[in-house]
């Protein structure tokens, strides 16, 4: 199937997002979201509001990757000082321009922390345990936090249509779930490492609160 999720592929395209210069690129990143998405609508038209916003961000990162300033649009690094220097961040609230890619990788970066929680959850998680319960308990320590109480409560309950444990290891096309768990753990601190230098990128040009 061309169109089937590969873990390899996601963590390959985080791997490579890293440069020597600890910079963060956008092709990548954003095939790296690409393939989780894939994943996402593999589990059911119950995520769609969530692939559906997920896709949306992407695609407006896409856009500017491809669009007339895509020399401005390699890295993070580049975006943020590009964006901040043309004064195309609105810190005060949503101007019903366009939405800059600054504020835009913030909501993936926030939805990176959710799933550097899942993802850890799913890999130390016993045999047993439920997915429901992961997820939930990664996506209220991480995204809940931003989102009305609305898209919560719809969030929660198609976190509960999610399979047991060892059936979404197994989905994940990396093998048995003992050798999913073993392709998470070399998945994770390539996931960190992209959360922290964009963290701490945000972080030191007081982007962290973008509306
Ligand atoms: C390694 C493989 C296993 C894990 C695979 C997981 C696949 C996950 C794929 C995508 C994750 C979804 C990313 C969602 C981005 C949400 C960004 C966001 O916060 N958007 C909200 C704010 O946007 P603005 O209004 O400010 O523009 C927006 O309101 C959100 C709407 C939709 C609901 C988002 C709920 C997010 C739940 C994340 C958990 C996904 C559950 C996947 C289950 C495995």
């Amino acid at each position: 199937m061309a169109d089937a999720f590969s873990l390899r592929e996601v963590l390959a395209a985080f791997q490579t997002c890293v440069t020597e210069r600890r910079e963060v690129l956008l092709g990548p990143y954003l095939s790296g979201w690409r393939g989780l998405i894939r994943f996402l609508h593999s589990l059911g038209a119950i995520f769609s509001f969530i692939s559906k916003d997920a896709v949306a961000k992407v695609q407006i990162m896409e856009n500017y990757c491809g669009g007339e300033q895509r020399d401005k649009y390699v890295s993070l690094q580049s975006m943020v000082e590009y964006e901040l220097a043309n004064g195309l961040v609105g810190v005060q609230k949503r101007s019903g321009g366009p939405d800059s890619g600054c504020r835009t990788v913030l909501r993936l970066h926030r939805a990176l922390r959710w799933l550097q929680l899942f993802l850890e959850g799913l890999r130390t998680g016993r045999e047993d345990s439920r997915t429901s319960v992961i997820c939930t308990d990664s996506y209220n320590a991480s995204l809940a936090t931003y989102h009305p109480w609305v898209v919560r409560k719809a969030a929660t309950v198609a976190f509960c249509a999610l399979p047991p444990r060892n059936a979404f290891l197994e989905i994940m096309n990396v093998g048995t779930a003992e050798e999913a768990v073993a392709m998470l753990g070399e998945a994770l601190p390539y996931i960190c490492d992209v959360y922290g230098i964009t963290q701490e990128l945000f972080a030191q040009h007081k982007l962290l609160d973008l509306p």
